[in-house]
């Protein structure tokens, strides 16, 4: 089977050399410190920072894929929540489509609760509200490959969860999606978790295979307690 997306990336000195290879319908959770090159990774996988060889999207190399089919194959999800511009609601998720489909953006508005939101400026969003556009923005085309960066920050316990469904219908549905996560307690709605630290990919495996695995504890200094983490001493 061709991998949506195949490549080796590299950013140095932030991010070492590491091959990334995702299947369709993966959910995959990229983990690790602070610091540890999670939006690195996310960017250069994206073709906006860093150094990629032979960079593939869908079999094809990101080169040659002109700009707008390349927006319609992949989604990149900043972690940044700020927009200055006062641009409508739903005129932000239409930035996310090629040609003008108001059914598409308005099937986006009622999944993400905003269609009372539709008109409102993004800038006069609350942060959870925002969170919810862009991700909407990033749907829109409904790309086979979503490189999202923290999009369960800000969001309420509830919107976490409806977006983790959500996001499992695009799984569903062939695509792949990369998600840069802090909550940990959350790898069990994943496939796959690619673990980096200072810069180097050090696990790439099953969330429960993760867990028990010392690479954890390594990584984060901390250890799983039952009820969620203590330091290590
Ligand atoms: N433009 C830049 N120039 C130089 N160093 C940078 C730049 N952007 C990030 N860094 C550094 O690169 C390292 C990796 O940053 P990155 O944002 O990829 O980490 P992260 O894992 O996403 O972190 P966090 O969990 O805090 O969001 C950090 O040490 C950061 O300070």
């Amino acid at each position: 089977m061709t991998a949506l997306l195949h490549a080796s990336v590299a950013s140095p000195p932030r991010l070492q050399v590491t091959e990334v290879s995702l299947a369709p319908g993966e959910r995959i959770a990229l983990i690790g410190p602070n610091g540890s090159g999670k939006t690195t990774l996310l960017k250069a996988l994206a073709g906006i920072e860093g150094q990629a060889t032979d960079l593939r999207l869908d079999g094809e190399r990101l080169s040659d894929i002109p700009p707008a089919r390349r927006a319609a194959l992949l989604a990149f999800l900043p972690a940044s929540r700020e927009v200055r511009w006062p641009i409508p609601v739903r005129d932000v998720i239409a930035l996310g489509l090629n040609r003008p489909d108001p059914e598409r953006v308005d099937e986006l508005l009622d999944r993400l609760s905003l269609t009372e939101l539709a008109e409102r400026p993004i800038d006069l969003l609350s942060t959870g509200e925002r969170a919810r556009a862009l991700l909407g923005r990033a749907l829109a085309s409904r790309p086979k490959i979503l490189l999202l960066d923290e999009p369960l920050s800000n969001l309420d316990p509830a919107w976490v969860l409806r977006t983790l469904d959500l996001l499992d219908e695009v799984t569903h549905e062939g695509s792949a999606v990369v998600l840069a996560l802090h909550d940990l307690s959350l790898l069990g709605r994943f496939d796959r978790v690619l673990m980096l630290d200072g810069g180097r990919l050090v696990a790439d495996m099953p969330p429960a295979a993760l867990l028990a695995s010392p690479l954890f504890g390594d990584a984060f200094g901390v250890e799983p307690d039952g009820a969620g983490w203590t330091l290590r001493p």
